[in-house]
């Protein structure tokens, strides 16, 4: 094993722990911005953001098998690293390109003529980075596991502990500049949000990881391939199954267990290896149900953060941006664990590190959306720019009296057609031009409509609505929150109005026919909100936060060092695999959820989820306490010198009974297994 230590730790693994960190900068930096660049870039509704988001994590948590694989029968987990971490750069490389809008802007206005060619490349570049990231993860593991030798389990422990440290670093440091990135403004013939360079910055620290990966390629120790593993341990389970089934009829005795029927055919250590695996295997039923919830943070969190108010006094925090607050729990909580909680329980006598925690969500609600019309409705707003009330009568409708610079939204049934309105009244059909979702990242959707009989321009620091003709409004302009002053112009002569905007909102504002410019027009504007600021504070998603976290401290990072530990010394990466196939599972549910059940309150689909949750944990509770732990080392050892002693007896007593040998050992093997596997959890 690897000679050059560290203050007790092989060298070798600090190059492992900065290539997770730089790996896991460059998967989540491009994850935190993905739903928005969904959303907002390609144009998709949320529940196809969600699906596409979800069937993207879930195919990044499947591909580990195909790693395993390659890694463990094939290629060694060195080069499959290697190989798959070329891969994955590409793929980022593709994202990134996929989201410059000037590619397919031909007419220049802002927006890509050719969506295909931005859908077809975004995707290709997501199946690549979900083959990279996905086949390298258990093998990366895996791999830092390797360089610690059999005394080394304290250092292998911390390593695990620091491994998830540097994930949640890397992780950390993304999901705060990524959307920061993405908020800026860049293009070559028109400025748009930056998606490419919210893409273009993961995919050059996966360069950086793989640099750094191979800088380290003389420090490690390299396990050899053993065979195609995986292969191996499904023709064994099925010969078991085939065999059991054959010798079915009662006069076949029994066997200790199922996997006993491949005796006659496969090796006695393979067997004990594969029940090993399947032991764990077992445990992890339950888990995907905490991944269900534990993803949703960057899909539905995230939207939902979108239509929150993200105002923390001297910061104002994007929505993408909320889900770094994972990271942060993670590296305060993960020492407090390890230095003080765990020890704690260990002293009361309870070994806890490997029980399994669950977390609800806490859904929080609002409404800031107003009632739009269905489809067989539309809807009138009749705003009375007069300075005095008005009578209106709609045919079929009492007669309405409308104060001044008041307007009154109406919702038609039977499409009447008005006519006969007072010239002061200006009438719209407002579905085609009302905006009717919260505006993008926050911003306030802002239009003006002038009253007077002159053409009035509108302007403000941040937006030109350009000139308003009389009786006519001007197109929706995004203006950030905080203080906004607005310039209103008429020829020579202008005024200012000021008001104050919170985030997600929108407003239509009305020029009354009675301003007077070169003085102060605050009285002469009225401001009619069409859609609500948001009301909710996005604080209110940090105890959902905190509540998830805790849970994957107590859950998941035990579990990446159980699934190890666990594991027969040629199955470690098959079974970090099997650990995070759990991740795609659950975001397979995610993606039924969304796409199939359609629930139509949101807060419903998160109590669905929360109850499911419970319900898995006090199944997962039973198990946990019912699991034995294995020492997978000393197992297959006991069976070594078993195999060598078999070997020597074989070459003594040459005409012993075949079938006899065989039936002794099983009994022997038995025993020492089950000797092996007596302690308690
Ligand atoms: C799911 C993986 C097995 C676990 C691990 N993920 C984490 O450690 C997360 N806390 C990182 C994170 C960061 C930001 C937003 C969400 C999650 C991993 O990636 O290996």
């Amino acid at each position: 094993l690897n000679e050059k230590l560290v203050c007790g730790y092989p060298l070798s693994i600090f190059f492992i722990v900065v290539n997770e960190f730089c790996e896991r900068f460059s998967y989540y930096g491009m994850r935190a911005v993905l739903v928005l660049y969904f959303k907002y870039f390609l144009r998709w509704d949320d529940d196809l953001a969600t699906s596409i988001y979800h069937t993207f994590v879930a195919l990044c948590y499947l591909t580990p098998i195909l790693g395993a694989i390659v890694a463990d029968s094939w290629l060694g987990k060195f080069k499959t690293i290697i190989y798959l971490s070329i891969v994955y750069a590409v793929g980022q490389v593709a994202m990134a390109v996929s989201a410059i809008h000037d590619i397919t802007d031909s007419d220049r206005d802002g927006t890509p003529d050719s969506m295909t060619f931005h859908i077809v490349l975004s995707m290709v570049g997501l199946f690549l980075i979900a083959l990279g990231t996905g086949g390298i993860k258990p093998c990366v593991a895996a791999f830092g596991g390797d360089q610690f030798g059999e005394h080394q389990d304290r250092q292998r422990r911390t390593f695990f502990s620091v491994f998830y440290l540097c994930i949640n670093g890397g992780s950390l440091l993304s999901t705060i500049i990524t959307p920061v990135l993405r908020a800026q403004e860049c293009g070559i013939y028109s400025k748009q949000k930056c998606y490419s360079l919210a893409f273009g910055v993961p995919a050059a620290l996966m360069v950086v990881a793989l640099v750094v990966f191979i800088i380290g390629s003389g420090m490690y120790y390299k396990a050899e391939p053993q065979g195609n593993i995986m292969l191996d341990v499904c023709k064994c389970i099925g010969f078991a199954i085939k065999n059991r089934y054959r010798h079915r009829s009662k006069q076949y005795p029994k066997r200790q267990h199922w996997m006993d029927w491949a005796e006659e055919k496969y090796d006695k250590l393979l067997i004990a290896q594969i029940k090993m695996v399947l032991k764990v295997l077992f445990l992890y039923i339950p888990l995907p149900m905490f991944w269900t919830l534990f993803d949703q943070k960057g899909s539905r969190w995230t939207l939902q953060a979108t239509t929150m108010d993200g105002n923390f006094g001297a910061l104002v925090i994007q929505p993408d941006q909320m889900q770094t607050v994972n990271p942060i729990l993670i590296l305060t909580l993960v020492p407090i664990m390890d230095s003080l909680i765990y020890p704690l329980i260990k002293k009361c006598g309870l070994n806890f590190t490997s029980n399994f925690y669950f977390s609800f969500i806490l859904s929080n609600f609002q409404k800031t959306l107003p009632t739009f019309p269905s489809t067989s409705q539309s809807q009138l707003k009749l705003l009375n720019m007069g300075s005095n009330s008005v009578t209106v009568k709609l045919p079929g409708n009492d007669a309405l009296i409308l104060p001044a610079a008041q307007v009154y939204p109406f919702i038609n049934n039977c499409n009447t057609k008005f006519t006969n309105l007072l010239p002061e009244v200006i009438l719209f059909k407002s579905a085609t031009n009302d905006l009717t979702s919260k505006p993008q990242e926050g911003n306030n959707a802002i239009r003006f409509v002038n009253g007077m009989k002159t053409a009035v321009n509108v302007s403000t620091a941040a937006a030109d609505f350009g000139l308003i003709e009389p009786f006519y409004y001007s197109n929706y302009s995004q203006i950030k929150n905080g203080k906004a002053t607005f310039t209103l112009r008429s020829g020579s002569q202008s005024c200012e109005y000021s008001t104050n905007f919170g985030f997600g909102s929108s407003y239509t504002f009305f020029i009354h026919s009675t301003l007077v410019f070169g003085s102060n027009c605050q009285d002469s504007v009225t401001a009619v909100e069409d859609i609500k600021p948001n009301s909710v504070h996005m604080a209110l998603q940090i105890p959902q936060y905190f509540f998830i976290t805790a849970g994957e401290v107590m859950f998941s990072v035990t579990g990446l060092e159980f699934s190890y530990s666990q594991a027969p010394s040629n199955m470690k990466a098959v079974l970090q695999a099997g650990w995070l196939f759990t991740v795609a599972i659950g975001n397979f549910i995610v993606l039924i959820v969304a796409e199939l059940a359609k629930i139509p309150k949101q807060w419903a689909e998160y109590v669905l989820f929360a109850s499911l949750l419970v319900a898995v944990c006090v199944i997962f509770s039973i198990m946990a306490y019912f699991y034995t732990y294995i020492d997978p080392t000393e197992i297959e050892a006991q069976f070594k010198k078993k195999i060598n002693e078999d070997d020597e007896d074989d070459k003594s007593k040459p005409g012993k009974a075949e079938v006899e040998m065989v039936k002794r050992d099983s009994i022997k093997c038995h025993d020492e297994y089950d000797k092996a596997t007596q302690t308690k959890m």
